[in-house]
């Protein structure tokens, strides 16, 4: 287990994490999302023992991480700027991750690399973006880390091997007891893969749920009224995220399920009232436009 308790990380004057507390259980795959610079990386740096924290405290099944070798051999973070040594193959790599990663798995290695046949002995500098993503799955993979973070792991590869990859890694979590943490932009992807996810915001964590719950937490209402409100609307007990008032037609994003949601707005006799559900996407973008992060109204 993950457990993350008011951490907080300074650079300078800068707070990329301000006591931000999670818990991401043993088996799940854990979605972190955010704006850019909300402090993703540096949650995974910190989970993975890069940077120690300047409060707060990160624990992996019980242990501290930074400067404790023995619980690094349990976790495996694949960086969104991966490095590898400038004449390095995927070979010599993973003679390196061999010695490092005590459940390294030749077989899984030899399957990735007939999978993804990228070739271990070319060198990984006259690889293409994508390639050197997969050499750098394959690699994770087969070290099969009981923790595995993947810092936008999933960019530049094409949409055939995403689908592979993402499939191989739902089999190992069950194989393997494999935990995962993936912080990405693309919410659609996030959303079909993740069981539980955190949205980060200027360090912050905004909103942190399981994905099933998104649909039980979040709603669009559109509702007719005659005569048209001549103020915002407000519902008892419901946060409403956005409101837009188009002639006598509201829409209205809410915090809450469709069941309540169309019960609040319904008591305000509206002439007609329908709830649909949310994406993931859509619930970011109204979470941002609520804390004023907000770029729809921009034209130029
Ligand atoms: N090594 C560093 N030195 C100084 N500032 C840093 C360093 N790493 C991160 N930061 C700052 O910390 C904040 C969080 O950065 P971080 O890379 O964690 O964001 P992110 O959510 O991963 O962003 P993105 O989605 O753009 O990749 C930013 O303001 C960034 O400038």
């Amino acid at each position: 287990m993950v457990l993350i308790e008011s951490i907080t990380k300074h650079f300078g004057v800068n707070t990329a994490l301000d006591s931000v507390s999670l818990t991401v259980s043993p088996g799940c795959i854990y979605g972190l999302v955010g704006t850019n610079g909300s402090g993703k990386s540096t949650l995974l740096r910190l989970i993975s023992g890069v940077y120690s924290a300047d409060g707060g405290q990160v624990t992996v099944d019980g242990e501290p991480v930074f400067e404790n070798p023995e619980q690094k051999q349990k976790i495996f973070f694949v960086s969104d700027d991966l490095f590898f040594p400038p004449q390095a193959t995927v070979d010599d790599m993973r003679q390196f991750y061999r010695a490092a990663y005590p459940r390294w798995d030749e077989a899984r290695y030899q399957r990735l690399l007939e999978l993804f046949p990228i070739g271990d002995r070319r060198k990984l500098s006259s690889f293409s973006k994508g390639m050197r993503r997969q050499a750098a799955l394959i690699l994770a993979l087969s070290c099969a880390p009981e923790y595995l973070l993947l810092d936008e792991a999933f960019d530049g590869l094409d949409p055939v091997i995403r689908h592979a990859v993402r499939r191989i890694i739902s089999d190992m979590i069950s194989e393997y007891h494999m935990t995962v943490i993936i912080s990405s932009h693309n919410l659609r992807e996030l959303e079909d893969f993740c069981d539980r996810v955190g949205l980060l915001h200027h360090g912050r964590l905004l909103l942190e749920c399981a994905v099933d719950d998104i649909q039980l937490g979040f709603c669009k209402v559109q509702a007719v009224f005659n005569p048209r409100p001549s103020e915002k609307i407000t519902l008892d007990g419901i946060r409403i995220l956005s409101q837009e008032l188009h002639g006598s037609v509201a829409t209205l994003i809410c915090a809450a399920g469709e069941e309540d949601a169309l019960a609040a707005v319904n008591a305000r006799s509206p002439m007609l009232a329908e709830a649909v559900s949310l994406t993931l996407e859509e619930v970011f973008i109204y979470e941002m436009e609520a804390v004023g992060y907000d770029y729809s109204k921009i034209v130029f």
